[in-house]
């Protein structure tokens, strides 16, 4: 019945995002596009904007909260913003990040993830390697997916000694590397990679079977996150070199966000400049 929407009737909804459609993605060399979220509002403009996954991230502490790291976050705000984000959200696939201090063993994990899973996240994220494995396999035996993070890890700044590209030596590649096979291997479905020379980003992304989304580790990725303040351009702080600002040039944030998820599609987005 060709023509029968009428002006002001609800566009066909696309399909819900899964993971089984986020490997085909990586399988068929298409672009993911994935913006850090934490209300209503934009999940649903985010979503109609075809942005294939949003993020609770536990940058708002730093966003949202003002704190300086993302470490004061605690489990019941991210589950608050993820029912939130849920709320809003119909088809994008929606990840939400286990906060510092919320996964310190499996059981602790379990736990804890359950509480963002039933807030509406469809996988937890959480930062680490070799030495989360159990962790990994513990979630997912359990029907939890997970999303790894490695690289820049925030929730470890402390030890890192500040917000730092990594693994920039030969040996601090190499033990990235092999703690990117060990959580595929344990049962991570997705890998986040964060501000790492982008030659290893690809190496990283070519080696697994699972999807990678990079923040500041080059084009090769299976796909590209960025702090959606970052890129609207209103988060007040020191920009990181991997941002670009997608309000630039446009005049409403809907533009913006399509041209962000235009930009991870076509490759336009991340360019040299915004790589290490
Ligand atoms: N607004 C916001 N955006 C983010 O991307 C973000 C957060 N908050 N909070 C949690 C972490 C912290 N992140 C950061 C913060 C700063 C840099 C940064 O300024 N990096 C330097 C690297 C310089 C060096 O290696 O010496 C850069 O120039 O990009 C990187 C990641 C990423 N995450
Ligand atoms: C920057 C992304 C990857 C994140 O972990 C967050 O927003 O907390
Ligand atoms: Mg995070």
């Amino acid at each position: 019945m060709a023509g029968y929407l009428q002006e002001g009737q609800a566009e066909p909804q696309r399909k819900a995002v899964t993971l089984p459609a986020l490997q085909n993605m990586k399988d068929a060399g298409k672009k993911i596009a994935m913006l850090t979220c934490y209300d209503a509002s934009f999940a649903a403009l985010m979503d109609a904007c075809a942005v294939d996954m949003l993020l609770v991230g536990d940058s708002m502490g730093n966003v949202l909260q003002g704190h300086a790291t993302t470490l004061p976050v605690s489990i019941a705000d991210i589950a608050y913003h993820t029912s939130c984000v849920a709320r809003g959200n119909k088809s994008a696939l929606l990840a939400a990040d286990m906060p510092f201090g919320s996964y310190g063993t499996p059981e602790s994990a379990y736990e804890n993830a359950v509480k963002l899973m039933q807030a509406g996240a469809q996988l937890v994220k959480l930062e680490g390697g070799a030495w989360l494995c159990d962790t990994v396999r513990f979630l997912t035996e359990r029907s939890i997916p997970v999303f790894a993070h490695l690289g820049l890890t925030p929730q470890s700044v402390h030890q890192l000694g500040g917000f730092k590209v990594q693994c920039k030596t030969t040996e601090g590649a190499e033990r990235l590397l092999s703690d990117a096979r060990a959580l595929q291997e344990a049962g991570a479905s997705m890998l986040l990679l964060e501000a790492i020379p982008a030659s290893l980003g690809k190496s990283v992304s070519d080696a697994l079977r699972i999807p990678t989304i990079g923040i500041g580790a080059g084009l090769d990725c299976s796909g590209q996150v960025l702090v959606m303040h970052d890129m609207l351009g209103v988060f007040p702080g020191k920009k990181a070199r991997f941002v670009r600002n997608f309000m630039a040039g446009q005049t409403d944030i809907a533009s913006a966000i399509r041209s962000y998820v235009e930009a991870v599609k076509d490759g336009s987005f991340p360019a040299t400049e915004h790589c290490f």
